[in-house]
């Protein structure tokens, strides 16, 4: 089963608000991007790796890459997280419908060889794969200042990444969302539901250490993961 892992590294990071990309920020002596890169770069499951950079710093990116000898590919993002989600799909449009791709946000970076393997066996199975946790607030529905709806709690889980997909089902989700002009999307597995929504997606375990680093207190606990890593196997 042919296998492409993608690295979205594309946003700004407003919200981090550290003046650059937060996935150039240092973390335990080394970019944050550096983390998913080694484990994407390192592991045997995939036979290809693509970063999708954010506009402006692929050449950091591309830095960060050199270690692994050409394995790694830098490409350049776009505006929001699907339109790096596009780019990638240009980028792979060669590769097979029955082939395999992982996406990946960068912010989530200590990211290890398990949860790849987690995905790429539920692959064998399902067209399309999602990581995630069950939460642990109560989540509820709100507008105008109301509450809407409370859906039951154990009801619920919170997506990480990577989340994977054969192409052809990712191709076919996207090909009917560009033809929406109220598409919009904050994840990937979302195209996939709302576009195709009798296409199963497997649901396997995700790992607190997937943190998306989002708020800048993100950081202390991004130090401490990186303290205690033991690697990305
Ligand atoms: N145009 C974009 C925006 C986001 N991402 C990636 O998608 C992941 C999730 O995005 P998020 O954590 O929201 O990152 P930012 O968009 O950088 O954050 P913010 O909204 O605070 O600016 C990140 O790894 C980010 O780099 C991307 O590839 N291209
Ligand atoms: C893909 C994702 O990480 C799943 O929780 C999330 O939707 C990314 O959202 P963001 O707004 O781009 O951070």
């Amino acid at each position: 089963m042919k296998t492409t892992g993608v690295i979205l590294a594309g946003g700004v990071g407003l919200r981090v608000g550290a003046g650059r990309p937060k996935q150039l920020i240092e973390v335990g002596g080394r970019p944050l991007l550096a983390y998913p890169v080694e484990a994407f770069a390192t592991s045997a499951l995939l036979d290809r790796v693509i970063v999708v950079m954010a506009s402006g710093h692929v050449a950091e990116a591309e830095k960060i890459a050199a270690p692994y000898g050409g394995r790694v590919e830098v490409i350049e993002g776009g505006a929001t997280r699907t339109a790096s989600t596009l780019r990638a799909m240009e980028a792979t449009r060669n590769e097979p419908d029955d082939a395999c791709v992982l996406f990946h946000d960068a912010a989530r970076a200590f990211v290890g060889h398990d949860v790849l393997e987690r995905c790429l066996a539920a692959l064998e199975t399902y067209e399309s794969v999602a990581v995630a946790l069950p939460v642990t607030d109560t989540v509820v529905a709100v507008a105008d200042g109301l509450v809407r709806d409370m859906p039951p709690r154990p009801s619920l889980v919170r997506f990480q990444t990577p989340q994977g997909f054969r192409f052809a089902t990712l191709r076919a989700a996207y090909e009917l969302a560009l033809k929406d002009p109220e598409f919009v999307a904050t994840d990937d597995c979302g195209v996939v539901h709302r576009y195709l929504p009798d296409t199963p997606i497997k649901i396997v375990a995700g790992d607190e250490r997937l943190l998306k680093v989002t708020e800048p207190l993100d950081l202390v606990l991004a130090e401490h993961l990186a303290a205690t890593r033991t690697g990305s196997a």
